[in-house]
């Protein structure tokens, strides 16, 4: 698709139209073609993106600038890396563009089809995050069914979002790995790139009109990142914009992309086409002395390192003119001056002619534009839909954590001792009542806790599934709220079940079958409770993270 090219209407999605042909003999694969079904264009624009963070210190605060005047656009149909060292700013950029900072007010305007952001975006948007983010016990195609259940449109039929599931398992070659377990740091499941590509096909199941990813090919094989951006490239040439934060591609990765920005220290030191990175930066004095891949050659002008590199006039200067501050013991311009350089030549020499386009409006029509700027919020499916999906999952996925052998041990190593301590205590004179008793005060307690601790531990694994589902609109808080809580019961009910069952015969309660049965009660509404303070703090906590988010997103 052409940037200039005028997009009159609006086109509607369908979720049947996907094509698959091509191999892809460089990656020695079957590749299909991915998402080519037509979908909202967006452009994505920014200007003077700045950001800062306040570090709160003991004795002062600090603020810290992360981002400077970052300008850049992308049209759909192309795909931007956003490079450099660690520490650039590249997560951060990413996030903006994503409507998904919180904290500080970034500024600088950042447009969409040259609309601010609304929240008609977050159900366009898909947002691939560093960190792969998926439910462990739940296998490949589970998770793109939940995915497809919850996000899809409500005019498809369920068979319709299964099939669209598994249509995204042959896209991204996951067929051979659809009925394993994703697996965790404790369980053993897919590869770091098949991973990486449930979690892209997560994204892709909605045809996004943005595609955002944080460094999808860190950790795997240049094999399979070549294929991961092949897919991303087949993604945009389907209309979608992809953005992608990449940290050391191959050369042959490289030429994949169609624009580039490269940053240094929260700077621009490049925006334009990738292929014309190197031709501006032999403009400005700066090749490379010996064959280098091009990525290398820039990541190293990026961190300051001009080792194999031409050294420009105008630098080389400052050096002789003996500032200790601009030279290293070599000789060679310190990393610092590096980068003063390159951040004031890219803005002598290229930034006013790229800002200049960027002031150019958006070639779409008035429709397009008021259909981004919209603030109704497009659920998936219904209420009633989004609690039976997530308690099924809710109880697909806890079963393990529940049926856990050490938790089983460890709740009937205390029924025992319990049952030994009041070993068939007999019920008739009033001391041995008082001790049962305190039997059953103690159950009572015990059973108030033990589910408290145990939600205490499991929230903080699900609050980033949570953060990063919300973010994307799939389901409503409150939804989430009461499927998490009663998809829990059963499973909590079970186990204090079996520990009464104990107690109950080895403790010989047979007697006060009375008060026993008004514990097992108790028991199960401290449960009960005990879920409902769990939902209730996750869900304040979720509610002062989408405040924090209202007041940040611009
Ligand atoms: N909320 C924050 N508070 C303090 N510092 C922050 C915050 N957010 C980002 N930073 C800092 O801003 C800088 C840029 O962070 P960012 O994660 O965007 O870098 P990056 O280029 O994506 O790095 P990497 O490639 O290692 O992921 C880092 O020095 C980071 O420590």
């Amino acid at each position: 698709m052409k940037p200039d090219q005028t997009i009159r209407m609006p086109v509607i999605q369908t979720f049947d139209n996907i094509k698959r042909a091509s191999e892809d003999l460089e990656a020695g694969i079957h590749k299909k073609r991915i998402q080519a079904e037509p979908t909202l264009p967006i452009y994505l624009k920014f200007t003077d993106v700045t950001y800062k963070v306040v570090i709160k210190g003991v004795t002062s605060t600090v603020e810290k600038e992360i981002l400077n005047g970052i300008f850049g656009s992308v049209n759909p149909g192309e795909v931007l890396a956003l490079m450099g060292p660690s520490g650039s700013g590249k997560t951060t950029l990413l996030s903006l563009l994503g409507g998904r900072v919180r904290g500080s007010t970034p500024g600088g305007s950042i447009t969409y089809n040259d609309q601010p952001y609304s929240k008609f975006l977050k159900s366009r948007i898909g947002f691939v995050t560093q960190d792969d983010v998926l439910f462990p016990h739940c296998k490949v195609r589970e998770t793109l069914t939940y995915a497809a259940l919850l996000r899809l449109p409500k005019t498809l039929t369920k068979q319709e979002k299964e099939k669209q599931a598994i249509d995204v398992i042959d896209e991204l070659g996951l067929e051979r790995c659809q009925d394993t377990m994703i697996g965790s740091s404790f369980v053993r499941g897919v590869s770091g790139g098949e991973r990486k590509r449930v979690c892209i096909g997560n994204e892709i199941i909605i045809n996004p009109s943005l595609l955002f990813l944080d460094e999808p090919t860190s950790g795997l094989d240049s094999t399979t990142a070549l294929r991961i951006v092949q897919i991303l490239q087949d993604i945009a040439e389907g209309g979608k914009t992809v953005i992608t934060t990449i940290h050391q591609p191959s050369s042959r990765l490289f030429h994949k992309f169609d624009k580039l920005i490269l940053l240094g220290k929260g700077n621009l030191l490049y925006f334009g086409k990738a292929s014309e990175a190197m031709v501006y930066f032999s403009s400005i004095g700066c090749s490379p002395l010996i064959a280098m891949n091009p990525a290398e050659f820039l990541l190293d002008l990026a961190n300051g390192n001009i080792n194999d590199v031409s050294v420009p006039s105008e630098l080389e200067d400052r050096v002789q003119m003996g500032n200790s501050e601009t030279e290293t013991r070599n000789g060679k311009p310190s990393p610092a001056a590096v980068h003063e350089y390159l951040v004031g030549a890219y803005e002598t020499r290229a930034a006013d002619n790229e800002k200049k386009k960027l002031m150019i409006p958006t070639p779409i029509d008035e429709e397009l534009k008021s259909k981004v700027y919209t603030s109704k919020r497009e659920w998936g499916t219904s209420w009633w839909k989004q609690f039976s999906i997530l308690f099924c999952r809710g109880l697909k996925e806890r079963r393990h954590d529940y049926f856990s052998w050490l938790r089983i041990t460890q709740v009937l190593a205390i029924a025992v001792i319990l049952g030994l301590l009041w070993w068939q205590s007999d019920g008739n004179s009033p001391p041995n009542q008082q001790d049962q008793a305190g039997l059953l005060f103690f159950i009572a307690v015990f059973w108030g806790f033990f589910p408290v601790f145990t939600a205490i531990f499991t929230f903080p694994q699900e609050r980033a599934m949570l953060n990063k589902e919300r973010a994307a609109d799939m389901y409503r808080l409150s939804a989430y709220f009461v499927a998490r809580t009663t998809s829990d019961l059963p499973l909590d009910l079970l186990l204090p079940s079996l520990f009464l069952l104990v107690v109950y015969f080895m403790a010989g309660l047979r007697k006060s079958a009375g008060p026993f049965f008004l514990t097992m009660v108790t028991v199960f509404l401290c449960i009960v409770a005990a879920q409902g303070l769990f939902g209730a703090t996750s869900c304040k906590l979720k509610v002062a993270n989408q405040k924090e988010e209202a007041k940040s997103t611009f």
